[in-house]
């Protein structure tokens, strides 16, 4: 990781995560995220710019999407963390049931993975730490780096050096400014 200036509570780290919207009023929806996360123990420090991005993966013929990255601080353990992410995507409708039109890398009216959390990594069934994709993507890596530029993995690796290494055909532009994380934070 890296350095930041907002003061940490005792028993805190700092966190960082990535927020992605492709269905219905995508802005309000990543906001509506940022809003929703304090409740569940996670301070919203910085949100990055909001980004519109063409739509990587498996599937790519779907809307593009907003994506933006968030500078967390949180006492909760790294699995409390994911299942506070969940929590956020069920409250705001997003159904992980093949039932309900789930698809893998498919549409989506919210989605918040945990991209980085304190110096060490994890790895359990759930969740692995830094996510698995977090130096492969552009859609992250543009809007993880206006946070902070000196972004390190825990093995040393400038994620820097990761987005300069990528290709530039991902579509990655600049579509407005950093949500709003005053009565947040
Ligand atoms: N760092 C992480 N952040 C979020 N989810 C993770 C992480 N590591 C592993 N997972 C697991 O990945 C599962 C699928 O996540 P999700 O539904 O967001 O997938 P996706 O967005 O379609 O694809 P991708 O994982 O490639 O972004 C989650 O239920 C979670 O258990
Ligand atoms: N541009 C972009 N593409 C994606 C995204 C995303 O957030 N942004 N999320 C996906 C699901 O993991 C699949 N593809």
């Amino acid at each position: 990781m890296s350095g930041h200036d907002e003061p940490l509570l005792p028993g805190e780290q700092v966190g960082y995560l990535g927020l992605g919207s492709n269905v219905g009023e995508r802005r309000t929806q990543l906001q509506l995220a940022v809003d929703a996360l304090p409740a569940h123990g996670v301070r919203v420090l910085r949100s990055s710019a909001v980004y519109d991005t063409d739509p990587v993966g498996e599937i790519l013929d779907q809307p593009s999407f907003l994506n933006a990255c968030l500078r967390i601080a949180t006492a909760l353990e790294p699995e409390q963390l994911l299942a506070a992410c969940k929590a956020v995507e069920r409250e705001q409708g997003r159904s992980l049931d093949p039932a309900d039109g789930y698809v893998r890398h498919g549409p989506r009216p919210i989605d918040v993975d945990l991209l980085l959390l304190g110096e060490r990594p994890y790895a359990s069934e759930r969740l692995t730490l830094p996510h698995a994709q977090v130096g492969e993507r552009r859609f992250v890596l543009v809007p993880l780096l206006e946070l902070d530029l000196a972004l390190t993995l825990p093995d040393g690796t400038r994620l820097a050096d990761r987005l300069a290494a990528l290709p530039l055909d991902e579509g990655v532009r600049r579509a407005g400014d950093p949500l709003d994380v005053a009565a947040t934070a």
